[in-house]
C-alpha cells in the first residue's frame, strides 16, 4: 500500500517516521553542512560525470517535484571517481525549492538555505536495477548543485520551458536530447557524506555528493519552479512550493571535502 505523503501540515516531514520509522535513523539526510567541520580527504577522487543527451526521455510531474528521466539500461551516462567505487548510471534529476527566495534547499551551509537544489539521482551497477540498489547501503549516489539567485541560467530554462506541459501531478511529456552537465558549475569541488534519500520511502542508501560552487536561477526562473501544482486535474489546485526536508541529524556522521 502506497503510504501518502507530502510537505503540508498534516503530511509534512515531522510525520513521515509514522509510515517510515527510519526516518529516525543513523544516516538521514539533508544534513546542514559546516565547512569548519569537513575533514579535506585527499585521497577522494575527481569526480567523473560522463552524459550522453540521447538517454533523456520524459519529464514527469510526480506531485512532489517534477524528474526528468533517463534511460539507463546501459552505461551511456554515468558517474564515477569521486568518493565511489565503480559505476552509477543516471536514472533522473529533480529538484527542491521554496516559496521564496530565502528557502528551499534541503542541504544547508552552515545555516545558510538556498533557492533551491538539483539532485541528480545515480545507480550502482554492481546491482541488477534501481530497485535492488535503492536498498542497498552503497547502492545510490547524489549530485546535489545548490541554485543561487542571479543571472538567469539558459540551460535551466530549457527544463523549465517544458513546465507548462506538465503543471499537475501525473503529466509528462517527452523530453529528449538534454545534457544534464550542462546544469554542472565551473568547479565539480564537493563535500560528501553517508545519507539517505530525502523523501519517503528515505532508505540509507546514498553517498551524497554535494557540490560547492552553485548555479545560477534569475528570480524569474524560481516563479516558474512554483507554478507547478502538487494537485492533480480536478483536484483543489496547490501550488508545488517548500517540497523540501529540512536538515537532520548528524548523529556522528564525518563530512569530508575534495578541496582545501
Ligand atoms: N531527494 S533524493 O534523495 O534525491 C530522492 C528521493 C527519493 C527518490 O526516489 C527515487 N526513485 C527513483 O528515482 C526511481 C527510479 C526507478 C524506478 C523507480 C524509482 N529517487 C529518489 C531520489
Ligand atoms: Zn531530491
Amino acid at each position: 500500500m502506497s503510504h501518502a505523503w507530502g510537505y503540508g501540515p498534516n503530511d509534512g516531514p515531522d510525520t513521515w517516521a509514522e509510515n517510515f520509522p527510519v526516518a529516525n535513523g543513523p544516516r538521514q539526510s539533508p544534513i546542514d553542512i559546516i565547512p569548519g567541520h569537513a575533514q579535506h580527504d585527499p585521497a577522494l577522487k575527481p569526480l567523473k560525470l560522463k552524459y550522453d543527451p540521447a538517454t533523456s526521455k520524459g519529464i514527469l510531474n510526480n506531485g512532489h517535484s517534477f524528474q526528468v528521466d533517463f534511460a539507463d539500461d546501459d552505461d551511456s551516462s554515468t558517474l564515477t571517481g569521486g568518493p565511489i567505487t565503480g559505476t552509477y548510471r543516471l536514472r533522473q534529476f529533480h529538484f527542491h525549492w521554496g516559496c521564496s527566495d530565502d528557502q528551499g534547499s534541503e542541504h544547508t551551509i552552515a545555516g545558510t538555505k538556498f533557492p533551491c537544489e538539483l539532485h541528480l539521482v545515480h545507480w550502482n551497477t554492481k546491482y541488477p536495477s534501481f530497485a535492488d540498489a535503492a536498498s542497498q547501503p552503497d547502492g545510490l549516489a547524489v549530485v546535489g548543485v545548490f541554485l543561487k539567485i542571479g543571472a538567469a541560467n539558459p540551460s535551466l530554462q530549457k527544463v523549465l520551458d517544458a513546465l507548462d506541459a506538465i503543471k499537475s501531478k501525473g503529466k509528462q511529456t517527452t523530453f529528449s536530447n538534454f545534457d544534464p552537465a550542462t546544469l554542472l558549475p565551473g568547479s565539480l569541488e564537493y563535500w560528501t557524506y553517508d545519507g539517505s534519500l530525502t523523501t519517503p520511502p528515505l532508505l540509507e542508501s546514498v553517498t551524497w555528493i554535494v557540490l560547492r560552487e552553485p548555479i545560477s536561477v534569475s528570480p524569474a526562473q524560481m516563479a516558474k519552479f512554483r507554478s507547478l501544482l502538487f494537485s492533480a486535474d480536478g483536484e483543489s489546485p496547490c501550488r508545488m512550493v517548500d517540497n523540501y526536508r529540512p536538515p537532520q541529524p548528524l548523529k556522528g556522521r564525518k563530512v569530508r571535502s575534495s578541496f582545501k
